[in-house]
């Protein structure tokens, strides 16, 4: 596969007990045995304290948690699981790896631990001679900002080839946010609306109306704006502004990403709002008085010919009104020259809804007469409604686990299209890099509301539309 590299023929996965792996990683591994992917052994990596039955018995409960589970399928899966035990702190301990992987062709060690572990962990599997036709595989976050992400990257290729690591950003492996390319690419209609003369502003949202959940002790110490928006939402929105790639290998895709993150002007304070809702202080694992925002409103600009003066409204947070992930293109209204077009002036703009979750699809809402005209030309606002029209695209609405199958897919491959490259990374962390750990206190928002009213500021209309239904 372009892109590549060796494919994997065992996985070696670190924080198998974990909340992650018991979430995403273990239903996606168990999906791709059912759909007949060629997983090959899968060694999970615990500090111990467990069985290779007791394993199994936690694979089953996450996998039940998703869904239907086939009896048959599962004992495949349950087949193909081992166990080892390591002290990271011992670096001897990862014979316990060796052991299980002699006989692989090529590794690929994924690491769902917490993040301070990583480089230990790298230089462990190296010094044990796991480094070798080995690919490293590491989750989000990747470093809290440039300096630490940049750091982070040379302790891990002194461990491991640069080629053969790859960093997780989950949206990238989701249906609908790689469509986002092929779909104005595809449709002349959208290509060219989607261009500055058109485009009045962009917003995009990222919204959850969940709250930090059990989750306290790790969003303390992250924040809204380090969670989603450094790396899932500024990677959908370069999904989304990017020019088409040369072809679609691996490698033409991932550069353009690139390019068009290189054009994101970095952002200032002034074009950012945080809020923190009502009630997060007393969950458990966050700090009396705590400061982290988990609600970010922030305004950007592209500048690219295509883009360049639109500005770009991203807003994301926790304990919201509800949950999406969609783009809306505000359109510019039509030009003043006619007493029809002065006359709806002041009508609704055009807005073209890019809806990425829950239900992926489309919606345009137009204007049109509402009504025969009436004897006596008096063209004016009433005579316009707005209309919608909507296309779903079921076929792209896919669970999160869904995503992680493709993540998956693409650890044992390699294939690079769909991990974050170090390049990209870097661009996210310099565009937020101002906006992190500024001293001043989140504004609050009720828990169910829209965030803070504040954030309407950022808006060219004052004003932030509410994802579709
Ligand atoms: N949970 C989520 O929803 C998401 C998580 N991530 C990322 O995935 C990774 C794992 O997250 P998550 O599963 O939530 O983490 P957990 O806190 O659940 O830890 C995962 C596993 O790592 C092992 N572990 C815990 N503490 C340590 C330690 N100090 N040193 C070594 N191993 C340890 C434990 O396994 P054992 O005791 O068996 O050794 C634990 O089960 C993190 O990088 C996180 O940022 C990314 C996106 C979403
Ligand atoms: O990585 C994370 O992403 C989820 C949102 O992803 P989604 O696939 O559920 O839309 C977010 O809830 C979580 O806080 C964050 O760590």
């Amino acid at each position: 596969m372009d892109g590549a590299g060796a494919r994997a023929d065992a996985l070696v996965l670190f924080g198998i007990t974990g909340d992650l792996a018991a979430k995403m990683v273990l239903p996606a591994l168990y999906r791709l045995v059912r759909d007949g992917f060629p997983l090959g052994r899968i060694v999970g990596v615990s500090r111990g304290g467990r069985t290779l039955d007791d394993l199994r018995q936690h694979a089953r409960k996450a996998v039940e948690a998703q869904g239907p589970v086939d009896d048959a399928v599962f004992a495949e899966f349950a087949g193909l699981l081992r166990l080892a035990a390591v002290d990271y702190d011992d670096p001897d301990s990862f014979q316990s790896i060796v052991a299980e992987v002699a006989d692989r062709r090529f590794l690929a060690h994924y690491l769902a631990i917490p993040p301070d572990r990583y480089a230990e962990t790298a230089q462990a599997l190296a010094a044990a001679g796991l480094n070798e036709r080995a690919r490293l595989v590491v989750e989000k976050p990747f470093g809290r900002d440039l300096a630490s992400a940049r750091a982070l990257e040379a302790r891990l290729t002194r461990c491991f080839p640069a080629e053969e690591v790859r960093r997780v950003d989950h949206f990238l492996g989701k249906d609908a946010v790689e469509s986002l390319l092929t779909f104005r690419a595809a449709n002349t209609l959208i290509d060219r609306t989607l261009h500055r003369d058109a485009v009045r502003s962009v917003q995009v949202f990222g919204i959850e109306d969940l709250d930090v959940e059990g989750r306290g002790g790790f969003y303390d110490d992250t924040g809204c704006l380090r969670d989603v928006v450094q790396n899932h939402l500024l990677q959908t929105l370069a999904m989304f502004v990017m020019e088409t790639p040369e072809t679609n290998a691996a490698e033409d895709v991932v550069a353009e990403r690139v390019r068009a993150l290189r054009a994101f002007r970095t952002v200032t304070p002034e074009d950012y709002v945080r809020g923190q809702y009502e009630g997060y202080r007393d969950t458990e694992g966050v700090r009396p008085g705590s400061t982290t925002e988990t609600y970010a409103a922030l305004r950007l600009f592209v500048d690219t010919e295509r883009w360049a003066g639109v500005p770009f409204c991203v807003q994301a947070g926790k304990g919201l009104a509800a949950t999406a992930t969609e783009i809306v293109v505000e359109l510019r209204s039509p030009v003043p020259a006619s007493r029809l077009t002065r006359a709806v002036a002041d009508a609704p703009p055009d807005l073209l809804r890019l809806r990425l979750e829950p239900d992926a699809g489309v919606t345009v809402q137009l204007l049109a007469a509402h009504g025969p005209w009436p004897a006596l030309p008096a063209p004016s606002a009433e005579l316009v409604d707005g209309v919608a029209a909507a296309a779903d695209f079921p076929h792209l609405t896919g669970s999160n686990v869904t995503a992680y199958e493709r993540v998956m897919a693409a650890v044992m491959t390699g294939d690079t299209r769909r991990f974050a490259s170090m390049r990209a990374i870097e661009e996210c962390w310099r565009v937020v890099g101002p906006l992190l750990d500024l001293p001043d206190p989140p504004i609050p928002y009720r828990k169910g509301s829209d965030g803070p009213a504040e954030a309407a500021r950022l808006t060219p209309g004052r004003h932030w539309y509410t994802p579709a239904p």
